[in-house]
């Protein structure tokens, strides 16, 4: 009995979380997918269709699907959409000119019923770029503020360095055992 217990407890542990990284193209979701695999910057070019990979942080296991941003893909982020428990969103800093097209796609994606349950991590990513709008000006631009029915934080970050991308890791991981 005591093993059987052990061994749902370990399997709980180990249970896989989904999570989709979106964002318009360009924005750097292939350069934090790799940076979190391997801390390493890889060389990418637009992604078309999706890249998954498994992050461990400690015990918790995050199965992270990368998807393609560009305008003619976003339609087929919904066929991502079933089970997942996070979405993270990575913004261009330096893109002013696209965040409310940005904005369109956040607000559509929180109306989707299989998203319902979903948390949100905001990455404002491309910090070391001197014109880089803050996670202020970006939080009041896509008023997070209002959104209520999901948890949602944003974290600054540059992919290159892999600065801020543990912090926002470690958000994820606060929200497994929270729920
Ligand atoms: N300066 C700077 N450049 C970055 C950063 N993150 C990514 N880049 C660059 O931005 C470009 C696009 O990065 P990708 O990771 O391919 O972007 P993506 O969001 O996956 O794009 P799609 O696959 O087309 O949707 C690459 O040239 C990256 O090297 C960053 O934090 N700072
Ligand atoms: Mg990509």
């Amino acid at each position: 009995m005591g093993l059987l217990i052990a061994k749902l407890m370990s399997i709980f542990a180990n249970q896989e979380h989904k999570v989709i990284i979106v964002g318009l193209d360009n924005a750097g979701k292939t350069t934090i997918l790799y940076q979190f695999l391997m801390n390493e910057v890889v060389h990418t070019s637009p992604t078309i269709g999706s890249n998954v990979e498994e992050i461990v942080l400690q015990k918790t296991h995050f199965l992270m699907w990368d998807i393609g941003g560009q305008e003619a893909l976003r339609s087929t982020w919904n066929t991502y959409y079933s089970n997942t428990e996070f979405i993270i969103l990575v913004i261009d800093s330096t893109d002013r000119d696209r965040l409310l097209t940005t904005r369109e796609e956040l607000y559509r994606m929180l109306a989707h019923e299989a998203l319902r349950d979903a948390s949100v991590l905001i990455f404002a990513n491309k910090q070391d770029m001197k014109d880089s709008m803050t996670t202020v000006e970006i939080s009041q631009l896509l008023t997070l503020s209002a959104i209520k029915d999901h948890p949602w934080h944003i974290q600054g970050c540059c992919a290159l360095t892999g600065e801020g991308l543990p912090a926002g890791l470690q958000w994820m991981q606060s929200q497994t055992t929270a729920n």
